[in-house]
């Protein structure tokens, strides 16, 4: 049991979703990512997924690319960057379970053998690793263990026979992608969405949350009838972007953050 699986059984007595945001850490910068992480707690969040910014993020769309090109522009955020700010985020009295979120490349630039005591150190629970297939991932998946750091993996629509397989070695939860293609907010998702749901609902005794493309109070409401968790990046992102301006300004940095506290609000509570 670690943060994660406690988070999960708290909110199923509570009979809640988890809402579970993404941000790109260092956009604009480190401290105000921290700052951000916290009121997303204020907010509602349940867990938070740590983006590490990295220079050729396929899987991402437009709003995603842009955030992290401002975080490697400005400040070459590292991944190390990042887990030490879920430490001081930690050492600030945040109590959210963190999940690492990375591409392969910045994990093995760091090496396999420094993350998983560094992500232990740093309390975070779990890591997503997005470009990382289940035909090659034993040796994370070996280690993560070893540190009691879940794995988490996604599966998507196409995944169909491999769900079984990939579900099988899953820990934590399960990332159910919604649509094909990139991040990037929608105003509709895969056809066979449900269906798809349903199957991995099906396949895993784990928590499952979806994740691509949300960005309304009714897509998150849809959503929280099937799902144990609803993650959003880019629409989240995108209203970062938006108040960048309050943030540079320390005399409007409590309007920048009111701000996100009334998109999150509007999103989960309408
Ligand atoms: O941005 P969206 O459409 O709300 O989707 C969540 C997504 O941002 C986050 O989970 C994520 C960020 N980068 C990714 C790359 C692949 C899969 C998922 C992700």
């Amino acid at each position: 049991m670690n943060r994660i699986d406690r988070k999960f059984a708290e909110l199923k007595e509570q009979q809640k979703p988890a809402f579970i945001p993404f941000l790109t850490i260092g956009d604009p910068d480190v401290r105000t990512s921290i700052d951000i992480i916290k009121q997303l707690e204020q907010s509602g969040a349940s867990i938070v997924e740590l983006g590490v910014p990295y220079s050729d993020p396929l899987a991402d769309g437009p709003v995603i690319q842009r955030s992290s090109q401002r975080a490697l522009g400005s400040h070459q955020i590292s991944i190390r960057d990042c887990i030490e700010a879920a430490r001081v985020a930690r050492s600030e009295g945040c109590e959210l379970p963190f999940i690492l979120f990375t591409y392969y490349n910045p994990v093995l630039q760091l090496g396999l053998d420094k993350i998983f005591p560094l992500l232990q150190e740093s309390d975070i629970s779990g890591l997503i690793i997005p470009d990382l297939p289940m035909e090659e991932d034993q040796e994370v998946q070996t280690l993560a263990k070893a540190h009691g750091i879940h794995l988490i993996p996604l599966v998507a629509p196409t995944s169909k026979e491999r769900i079984e397989r990939i579900v099988t070695r899953a820990s934590g939860f399960v990332y159910c992608v919604s649509s094909l293609g990139v991040t990037g907010t929608r105003t509709q998702f895969h056809s066979g969405i449900d269906q798809f749901i349903e199957t991995v609902r099906a396949a895993t005794t784990l928590p499952i949350a979806v994740g691509f493309g949300i960005s309304t109070h009714e897509q998150f409401v849809k959503f929280a009838q099937s799902c144990d968790g609803i993650v959003v990046g880019s629409a989240l992102v995108r209203q970062v972007e938006e108040v960048l301006p309050l943030f540079a300004d320390a005399a409007t940095r409590p309007q920048a953050l009111q701000q996100i506290d009334d998109f999150v609000s509007k999103l989960i509570r309408s």
